[in-house]
């Protein structure tokens, strides 16, 4: 042993030496033509995946997938490993250590991977210690199998760590915070996030069926139009209106559509937003596989680009000042939070189709309301918000996955009276869900159908009642005329009937049955 030290300090000092004495253009010449040599004689090739590549400060995704496709495939192989928490901690991964090697088989074929260290060589001291260690895996594999492993190998092991990592990572539901926070100005501060834990799928999702295919289809193209959307020189994004009354699950699909994506969710609160360049750097940091989402845009922004705090009537901003003077506290315009918004309707149009296009990424935009006729057609119209679905009323179809979500039945004698009524009236899936639920634990499922029934039908006499009052307050309809129409002029249809005539007299006349 001490005779190869001997020789390598040895071979060491006359290589320094010769570094020395030989001009810089000559050493570069001579160190071609070694390498040249050892690649003639070498029967194997290697391929290096930096951690950082050269000039950038984020991590590979290259080395990123590499480290988890050996973690996840061959990490078996090896003695030593380091182990991360993965899956907001739900489960753990392993990677191999450095130095490590590993042969991984591929149609055949053996290569051999190892994780490298080295520290940059730099006269700056780092404060971070450690965090200076440059990492890169190696591929060695024979000459002879050149075509295959970069051919097929390569892209093999890419795909499915990507694949795997998106399997196990966590997604998270950003949310933004004012810039006065008390956090500073410090721009990464903007968003917070937390895990996102939403129960709702699209299986779970109560609506038309075909519609619901539709949409799935419609983000799985999404998800898998990089090339096309390259092709036609589009930014990799795609925008959804979701309308319709409350309760008639806009924000249970917006949930159902990033666990089908496995995508990030950022909730976008205009409001707490201060003006274009504040929404400009919040829109920056959205990270690239995520869906953006601005509930309620209707109450969020008009197109004068004032926005619409919650108090938008002036009397109420009066009689708030003078209790705040009373209270010998600041009004909202000496602190500076007059509702006056800087963010404007180009602002946000700006954002959708222009930033993004510079930093590709495939980005969903969802906007929600109740109200689709107050918006602004050049907010939604196609392009930028390319597909406008219409959450509706409660259908049969719909409670059918309710009543399998909530009470374990696909099929009942009930379901015939149920959908006779959900023709009639509109009733939003929230409502029937909340009747549907159990109270008890002891409430059986036979109970909880009649329950819904029941509201049903008390739904449904409280519409025509309301139908038929303003019916009969606009045609002034009498009694007696209700009567003679209707054929039942006894003394009970004037009395204890009257009600029950004059509804079906008045649904009838004015299609008030659908
Ligand atoms: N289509 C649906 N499928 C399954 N559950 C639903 C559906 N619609 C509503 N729900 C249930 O009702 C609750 C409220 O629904 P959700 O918040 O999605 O309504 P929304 O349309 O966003 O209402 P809003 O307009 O008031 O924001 C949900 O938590 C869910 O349990
Ligand atoms: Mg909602």
């Amino acid at each position: 042993m001490g005779g190869f030290w001997d020789n390598f300090s040895t071979l060491l000092l006359i290589t320094t030496t010769w570094q020395r004495i030989v001009p810089d253009e000559l050493w570069d010449h001579i160190n071609r033509f070694i390498q040249k040599l050892v690649n003639a004689i070498n029967p194997y090739i290697e391929i290096t995946f930096h951690e950082l590549p050269s000039g950038s400060h984020m991590r590979s995704d290259a080395y990123a997938a590499i480290e988890v496709y050996l973690g996840a495939n061959l990490s078996q192989q090896a003695e030593r490993l380091n182990a991360n928490t993965a899956g907001g901690g739900r489960s753990v991964a392993l990677s191999i250590d450095d130095y490590e090697e590993i042969t991984d088989i591929y149609n055949g074929v053996k290569v051999w991977w190892t994780r490298s260290k080295s520290f940059p060589r730099t006269n700056v001291i780092s404060f971070y210690g450690r965090d200076e260690e440059r990492r890169a895996y190696i591929l060695k594999f024979s000459r002879r199998h050149r075509d295959i492993v970069v051919g097929s190998y390569l892209s093999h092991v890419l795909s499915e760590g990507k694949a795997i990592a998106k399997r196990n990572r966590r997604q998270r539901l950003y949310t933004n915070v004012s810039g006065d926070n008390g956090w500073g100005d410090d721009e990464k501060m903007m968003w917070r996030h937390v895990a996102f834990d939403h129960p709702a799928t699209f299986d779970t999702l109560a609506m038309d069926p075909e519609k619901k295919k539709d949409i799935m289809d419609d983000l799985v193209a999404f998800t898998k139009g990089k090339e096309y959307y390259r092709q036609i020189g589009k930014a990799w994004k795609r925008g959804y209106l979701l309308y319709g009354p409350p309760g008639t699950g806009k924000s249970t699909m917006i949930a159902a559509m990033a666990n089908f994506l496995h995508y990030d969710v950022y909730d976008l609160e205009l409001t707490a937003v201060k003006d274009n360049t504040e929404l400009r750097k919040l829109m920056i940091e959205i990270s690239k596989r995520a869906i953006i989402v601005i509930e309620d845009i209707d109450c969020s922004l008009d197109i004068t680009g004032k926005r619409r705090g919650k108090n938008t009537n002036e009397n109420d901003d009066d009689v708030k000042d003078i209790k705040d003077v009373i209270a010998n506290k600041a009004t909202d315009d000496e602190r500076g939070n007059n509702e006056e918004s800087k963010i404007t309707l180009s602002g946000l149009l700006n954002f959708i189709d222009g930033l993004w296009s510079a930093s590709g990424g495939e980005r969903i935009i969802v906007f929600t309301t109740n109200y689709v006729e107050r918006l602004d057609p050049a907010l939604i119209r196609r392009g930028r918000m390319d597909k406008h679905i219409e959450m509706s009323y409660c259908c049969f179809e719909a409670f059918k996955v309710l009543a399998k979500n909530y009470l374990k039945l696909e099929s009942h004698d009930e379901f015939e009276i149920v959908k006779c009524l959900l023709k009639e009236i509109d009733i939003s899936p929230a409502d029937v869900a909340e009747n549907l639920m159990p109270k008890s634990p002891e409430m059986s499922a036979d109970e909880c159908l009649g329950n819904l029934i029941t509201a049903l039908h008390q739904a449904k006499e409280e519409a025509v009642s309301r139908k038929a009052k303003k019916l009969h307050s606009e045609t002034g309809h009498t009694g007696s005329e209700v009567e003679q129409k209707c054929g039942t002029a006894s003394k009970e249809g004037v009395k204890t009937g009257f009600r029950k005539v004059m509804l079906r007299f008045l649904a009838e006349k004015y299609n008030c049955f659908r």
